[in-house]
């Protein structure tokens, strides 16, 4: 147990690929918590997923302990933060962990829009900011510049800058004494009773979950009984603990110190993020930290397996990443098209995308996705709101009174030069200018309020390419706004597909629909008729190719008697058929669901 004076909690923030891990890995280095040789490439992005896509997901904590230059020892706590934008809450929640933050800024880029995202973030956290501008060893670093922008953009003194190259250990020791000197120690009350903010869980097969927590005031034991205020779950403390970085088991957690305890609980619902831990007898008698709210999913999904025999396993797959993933949401749905699966909600497209191939590769399971879409209010002529998540389960045109969607606010840094391709791309995706801010001569700020569903599609590769990849952009949710929407339904020899209804704008029905049913003409083989196929809007049909009928025979190329070749194509004639849907009278293969479900839209 170390006296809180001794103790400094901290984070470091960063926009994606400024080098918050690279500097992580360098502060364990430097204060022995890790030797140089046990050091696998960073530490702290243990998913093998975190680490093959460079970002980090689940939030981390390491106690490193420090001797400063005034001789005394600290205990210095590094609560790492996910970086992207889909993970905001989680963020949040670390952050209400800590006393300060070091802003890791990188020296040839600047200042991205998910620095100031974290910056915000972390200022209503209250938190004091260090800012660190990493990559001074690159020949094109401007740490001057940047310097600069810290000043005119976040407001902090330029003076307050610490100058940095994590890859070369440069700056290091300066960063470690201003955490000491500049953030301020936790005040705990310890003679009260248990207060602790789960900022982070997992789940364990040995342990049960392990809540990963911030002692705000009292003390818990091992063997303690502790109770969760948003949930009501009461456990048994098994084991207590903190990491460096490895898992150190103690016997006591006090005001102040960050670590980990075992609860025994078997799913991390029981524990949430945000939620507060205290102890049984206080409950409904003292008040929980501030700010909890269970993550909400924003986009969702269909997930159908290729393999209908494989829909246990989808099904057991999913429970097990929800034991470790409370924002992911999955409910049993049936599509005519492709059989039973399970309708998915995910906090975004990437949440939505790491799910995915955490199935396939951890599973083996085939997943065929429909195209992501958000969740609608639709208010019926009756007066009924009822919430939609899925496209096909749109009530009919005529019952409805009014649609809402969910709207974001965007804020888009980047080079002056591309404010024109910029602003073209978001008003063709029907957003709103709000401001535009110079940050330097040649940098703006731009803010806009944009519908969710159309930043979904594509945008951010839109946006990167347009921009030769200068742009950076957050996005926060900006509450629901009325639209004029229409559901697209595609026909398919005049069966309506439900796996292939999309919910577009009405001005963009024609172009959507177009797009659809010419793609699904290339897609969709010859079959022994004529094949109509059709995109509408209720009953009127706005788009239409047709599919000629096949008229050669496969079996007409095998002139003669020969048996054993005509008994071979047979089989591979049958093994095709395997990787088809039949939807009515038509066989549509897999692909097509899969490409016109990830079809990009054209023309930009
Ligand atoms: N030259 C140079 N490269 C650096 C420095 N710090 C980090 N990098 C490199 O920059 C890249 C991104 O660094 P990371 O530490 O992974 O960035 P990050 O901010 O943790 O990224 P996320 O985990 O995605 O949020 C890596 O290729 C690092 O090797 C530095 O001081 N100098």
């Amino acid at each position: 147990m170390t006296d809180q004076a001794h103790i400094r909690n901290f984070c470091i923030i960063a926009h994606i690929d400024h080098g918050k891990s690279t500097l992580a890995d360098r502060l364990l280095e430097y204060t022995g918590t890790i030797s140089s040789r046990e050091m696998t490439e960073q530490v702290l992005d243990q998913m093998e997923l975190e680490r093959e896509r460079g970002i980090t997901i689940k939030a981390q904590a390491v106690r490193m302990l420090y001797t400063a230059r005034n001789g005394e020892q600290y205990e210095l706590n590094l609560i790492d933060t996910p970086g992207h934008v889909d993970f905001t809450y989680e963020v949040s929640r670390s952050l209400a962990a800590c006393e300060g933050a070091l802003l890791v800024i990188d020296a040839t880029q600047g200042i991205e829009a998910q620095t100031l995202a974290n910056l915000y973030l972390a200022l209503e956290a209250d938190l004091t900011i260090i800012p660190v501008i990493n990559k001074i060893d690159l020949p094109s670093a401007d740490p001057e510049r940047v310097r600069q922008e810290v000043e005119d953009v976040i407001g902090l003194p330029a003076s307050e800058c610490l100058l940095a190259s994590a890859k070369e250990g440069i700056g290091v020791s300066e960063i470690l004494e201003a955490i000491v000197e500049r953030i301020p120690p936790p005040h705990g009350n310890l003679g009260r009773p248990l207060r602790a903010l789960v900022f982070d869980s997992h789940y364990d097969s040995y342990k049960g979950v392990i809540a990963y927590v911030r002692i705000v005031d009292g003390s818990v034991r091992v063997g303690d009984r502790i109770a969760m205020m948003a949930t009501g779950s009461v456990t048994e403390v098994i084991e207590a603990g903190y990491f460096q970085p490895r898992m150190v088991s103690t016997q006591i957690l006090s005001a102040g110190e960050v670590g980990y305890l075992a609860t025994g609980f078997k799913n991390v619902k029981d524990c949430r993020v945000g939620d507060t831990a205290t102890v049984p007898e206080v409950l409904g008698q003292i008040e929980p930290l501030p700010g909890y709210k269970p993550a909400k999913p924003m986009v969702f999904a269909g997930f159908y397996p290729v393999d209908s025999d494989d829909y246990p396993l989808l099904r057991e797959a999913l429970e097990r990443l929800q034991l470790n993933d409370a924002s992911l949401s999955f409910e049993p749905e049936t599509s005519a098209a492709l059989g039973f699966g399970f309708r998915c909600g995910f906090l975004g497209l990437l949440h939505m995308e790491i799910i995915q191939e955490r199935l396939e590769r951890e599973y083996g399971l085939r997943i065929l996705a429909t195209a992501p879409n958000v969740e609608y209010y639709v208010t019926k002529r009756n007066g009924e709101v009822v919430k939609v998540d899925n496209p096909s389960a749109f009530p009919p045109p005529g019952e409805i009174e009014k649609i809402e969607e969910p709207w974001v606010e965007l804020s888009i840094f980047s080079p002056a030069r591309y404010i024109g391709p910029i602003m073209e791309l978001v008003t063709a995706r029907r957003g709103v200018f709000k401001e535009m801010k110079y940050i330097e001569a040649d940098r703006v700020l731009l803010t806009y309020r944009m519908p969710l569903a159309e930043l979904i599609v594509d945008f951010h590769d839109q946006l990167k390419s347009r921009t030769q990849g200068y742009a950076s952009l957050d996005y926060s949710f900006a509450g629901y706004r009325e639209a004029d929407l229409v559901k697209l339904d595609i026909l398919v020899n005049g069966q309506p597909v439900d796996a292939l209804s999309i919910i577009v704008h009405r001005s963009e029905a024609y172009r959507r629909g177009r797009a659809l049913v010419e793609k699904l003409h290339k897609l969709i083989p010859r079959q022994l008729f004529e094949v109509p196929i059709q995109a509408a809007i209720g009953s009127r049909v706005i788009a239409r190719e047709t599919i000629k009928a096949l008229r050669k025979d496969v079996l007409a190329k095998c002139y003669g008697g020969d048996v054993t070749r005509k008994k071979k194509l047979l089989e591979k004639q049958k093994e095709g058929k395997k990787r088809m849907k039949m939807v009515g009278s038509v066989e549509i293969p897999q692909e097509a669901f899969m490409a016109v479900l990830s079809l990009k839209e054209d023309g930009e």
